[in-house]
């Protein structure tokens, strides 16, 4: 059995994300080669108050350890950054914001530097890294933006997969009102394109797509907004030439009534729906799916999943938390990578 090795950052110290991380590699399937990074105290207490073995869990420093981790095995990744002290569940200091943001940085340094295959990523409070005062954490707004920014990736996209859903996102981390001039045809054109791609990565040779309106009832002919004429057909028609350029089928119907576009795919009569904005996805996928829903970047130039939930402060440390979410996580990102291999570390555009 050929092993995938996939870098964890463990999330919030004071979240629940180291938790969910060690439950979620102690019921990894075999294929996944898991290398938690964070803090190795924090996550040893997370074990053990799992009832997780400790002979589990095995330091490792290097690549050739990384390789030699035995099935069964989760590698602790020894140069982590540390913390000075135990975090407190429930309230992050300026210590446990900077901690977050470097473990997600030097997790994606083991993917690309060619040890992982994938990035799988814990929550982090994007408020406690941006006010921690670490190097490169002001205006921290999400791990889509910072990964897209590290990695130079030229287009990004947030995307979703539950129970009966799958979701791109035009629009990510910004407030409502900006909403509406952020979803320009090229967006529009970009989410529907890449969320093609992943559809077609999970199988689906010619996938459906519903492009979701903006506004109510599709803009109710101009009456209640314009940006559906102005913006999305627009974009749809755009995508289309992409696709076909790229020699993609799928067909793409919209743009259509948000509230319809999700009910009839949770119903399946569509693949995949493009939303416009965050919380236009996220309900739905939370209504069907929560604690197991997956996050995935598109257009990154590596592989990166991660769980749909926060940092879960007013669980955190009790024993109370899901670990379905990082076990999809886990999963979603195994699948990637056996299908995309190491072909995801080029770039995947055309
Ligand atoms: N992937 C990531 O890094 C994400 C980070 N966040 C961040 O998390 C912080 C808190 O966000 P909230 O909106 O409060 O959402 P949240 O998901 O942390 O919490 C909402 C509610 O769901 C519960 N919950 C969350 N995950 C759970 C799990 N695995 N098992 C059982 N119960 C669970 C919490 O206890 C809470 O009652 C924010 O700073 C936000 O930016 C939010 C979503 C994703
Ligand atoms: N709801 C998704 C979320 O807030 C996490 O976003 P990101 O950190 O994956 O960009």
């Amino acid at each position: 059995m050929k092993r995938v090795t996939i870098a964890v950052s463990v999330g919030c110290p004071s979240g629940i994300g180291p938790e969910v991380a060690v439950h979620a590699a102690a019921n990894a399937e075999a294929e996944a080669r898991c290398v938690l990074v964070g803090d190795a105290e924090t996550l040893r207490r997370a074990a053990h108050d799992g009832k997780i073995a400790a002979a589990r869990f095995r330091v490792v420093k290097n690549a050739p350890e990384i390789e030699s981790l035995a099935l069964g095995e989760i590698g602790v990744w020894g140069p982590s950054t540390q913390l000075s002290s135990l975090a407190r569940p429930g309230a992050p200091d300026r210590e446990a914001g900077a901690v977050q943001l470097a473990w997600v940085n030097e997790a994606l340094a083991l993917v690309t530097d060619g040890t992982a295959a994938a990035l799988v990523t814990g929550p982090v409070s994007k408020f406690a890294i941006a006010t921690s005062g670490a190097r490169g954490a002001k205006g921290f707004s999400g791990h889509t933006e910072h990964l897209a920014a590290r990695l130079g990736a030229r287009e990004v996209v947030m995307a979703f997969r539950a129970a009966n859903i799958t979701t791109a996102l035009v629009t990510t981390h910004l407030p409502l009102a900006e909403v509406p001039t952020a979803v320009t045809p090229e967006a529009v054109s970009t989410s529907c394109y890449w969320l093609v791609r992943l559809l077609r990565s999970l199988g689906m040779e010619a996938p459906r797509v519903a492009v979701a309106a903006l506004n109510p009832h599709a803009g109710e002919g101009g009456m209640l907004g314009i940006e559906e004429e102005t913006c999305i057909k627009p974009g749809i028609e755009r995508a289309n030439e992409r696709l076909s350029a790229g020699g993609f089928s799928a067909t793409l119907a919209g743009p259509l009534g948000a509230e319809t576009a999700f009910r009839k795919q949770a119903a399946g009569a569509f693949d995949g729906v493009v939303a416009m904005y965050h919380d236009q996805a996220t309900i739905p996928c939370k209504l069907v799916g929560f604690g197991e829903a997956v996050n995935v970047t598109l257009g990154l130039p590596v592989i990166r999943t991660s769980v749909d939930h926060g940092t879960g402060y007013d669980i955190a440390g009790m024993g109370k938390a899901d670990p379905r979410g990082m076990e999809s996580a886990l999963g979603l990102a195994l699948r990637l990578a056996k299908v995309e291999g190491r072909a995801s570390l080029t770039a995947r555009a055309s």
